[in-house]
């Protein structure tokens, strides 16, 4: 691509992988991004003293898309991977606590012994669950069959109490889809759980950052798009995306300029839209994919995020998943954010959260703090010193049956004209990996096209491939 232009539109993981992609490839790249920092739905804040991630993020071995941009940003000591999955899940009506743990065994004998030791299920929806997931592994994920079903529906036909399905296939389905099994496509569902827990033995270690966000997503992926070149437009806004007359695309631009006006990009070779689909919608030209409208039956689900630091240690461990509470999984952040002194600053990640997003502070802490101290008996006359919640309303797609056909691939009718994002095609849920894998996948198609143009063999090896 030497001597071709690219403007990436959309400063989150997708656009910053398609930029670094891109620029890889020899072209001019200029990304743009609405905000006045990258990262997109991935972020950190400073609030205080403290430094708040909008919301907990988590990711798997398996993940290999999303680690190696870590790798890339040069940023893996900043994060940690558990050396074998360990999630401590804590029932607060029985008080138990077991957990959801893999020992050094092929598949699917890693996660038996922890199974049959699991204190909140019965022995026979133990073996049913086993049954269940031998199932799952022989599903076909390419058969889209399995997009129009619901992951609650195949649960119940492969005989999963709700008790089963609350203790652990909504466990870890909520926390990874951001639906509960009724609201999830068995396709998304099939696929989170066959990757994560039925393919390798390590594919579902848990990672997650020791430090803030920002510091990834930001501070290290601004100087690594720098060191290759990239021209990054902070608090600039793509307006609109049309055919430049001579050829390419004209790109308009709205930004924080001094003297008010607005820039346009013109004749640019190559523009990858790696934008929410609601904005990609309003910004596709006519004609650019089929029924344009799909990208809005997508739809959101939200994520809230209830932020409490106490003035003593309450937590014990890394994080803790609750049953028989509205709390889903509490983190504890204290070391990331910053915070000194005795205290301890836990967050509370609340997927698939419609019915809480929007109500006020003051009643989630009604809620949220008797349920932490049934939860955590050391919270009982610990001190909340802050209390704050953090509200993303759109921050995954809606995964529900049928949404397959509405995920749009990279490659546009208009020539030149990519899309990336969590929500377009890549197979997974909206995930920082789905994003990933995005970027990659609208950078790739960029090249194979430009190559294809220019002749050359990477793109005869992409029209034939
Ligand atoms: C609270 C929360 C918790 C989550 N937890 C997890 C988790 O544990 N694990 C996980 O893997 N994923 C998690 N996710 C999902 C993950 O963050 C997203 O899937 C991923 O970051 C999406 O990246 P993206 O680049 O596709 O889109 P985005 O991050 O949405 O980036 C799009 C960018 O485009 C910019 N933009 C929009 N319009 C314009 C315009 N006209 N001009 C210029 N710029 C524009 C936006 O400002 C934004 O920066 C979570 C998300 C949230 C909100």
């Amino acid at each position: 691509m030497n001597g071709r232009t690219a403007v990436v539109v959309g400063g989150g993981l997708a656009g910053i992988t398609a930029a670094l992609r891109l620029a890889d490839a020899g072209a001019a790249v200029t990304l743009v991004e609405a905000r006045p920092r990258l990262g997109g739905l991935a972020f950190s804040f400073k609030r205080g003293d403290l430094w708040v991630d909008n919301g907990q993020h988590v990711f798997l071995r398996c993940c290999t898309a999303y680690r190696g941009l870590l790798q890339r940003l040069g940023v893996t000591d900043q994060v940690e991977i558990q050396r074998r999955l360990d999630v401590p899940v804590r029932d607060v009506t029985t008080g138990r606590t077991g957990s959801l743990s893999r020992a050094g065994l092929p598949v699917p004998l890693h996660l038996a012994k922890s199974l049959a030791l699991y204190p909140h299920m019965s022995t026979a929806e133990k073996l049913a669950t086993g049954r269940a997931a031998l199932a799952l592994r022989g599903l076909d994920l390419e058969d889209p069959a399995l997009d129009r079903e619901s992951f609650g529906d195949w649960l119940r036909r492969h005989g999963q109490s709700p008790r089963a399905v609350d203790a652990l296939w909504d466990l870890v389905g909520v926390a990874t889809l951001n639906a509960t099994a009724d609201d999830s496509s068995l396709a998304l569902a099939a696929m989170v759980f066959k990757t994560g827990l039925l393919s390798d033995p390590g594919a579902s270690d848990i990672g997650f950052a020791k430090v803030p966000l920002g510091a990834l997503h930001h501070d290290a992926a601004e100087t690594e798009l720098e060191r290759a070149g990239v021209r990054i437009l902070l608090r600039t806004k793509v307006t609109q995306l049309k055919s430049a007359e001579g050829g390419g695309h004209r790109v308009e631009l709205a930004g924080e300029r001094l003297d008010g006006g607005s820039e346009l990009l013109e004749a640019v070779d190559t523009v990858v839209l790696a934008v929410p689909q609601d904005e990609a919608h309003g910004l596709l030209p006519p004609g650019s994919i089929d029924r344009p409208e799909r990208l809005l039956e997508l739809g959101h689900a939200p994520i809230l995020n209830v932020h409490v630091v106490y003035d003593r240690k309450v937590l014990d461990r890394p994080f803790l998943a609750a049953l028989g509470s509205p709390v889903q999984w509490v983190f504890d952040r204290t070391a990331h954010s910053g915070l000194r002194g005795p205290g301890q600053y836990l967050a509370l990640s609340q997927s698939a959260a419609q019915d809480e997003i929007d109500l006020p502070v003051a009643e989630l802490r009604r809620r949220y703090l008797p349920e932490l101290e049934r939860l955590l008996p050391a919270a009982r006359g610990a001190g909340v010193t802050e209390f704050f919640v953090t509200r993303e309303r759109t921050a995954t797609f809606a995964p529900a049956p049928g949404s397959a056909p509405l995920r749009p691939a990279a490659r546009t009718r208009t020539p030149g004209l990519y899309l990336a994002g969590a929500w377009t095609a890549t197979g997974w849920p909206a995930t920082m990996e789905s994003a990933v894998r995005s970027g990659n996948a609208a950078a790739g198609a960029a090249r194979a096209d430009l190559a294809g143009a220019d002749g050359t063999a990477a793109g005869s090896a992409s029209r034939t491939g």
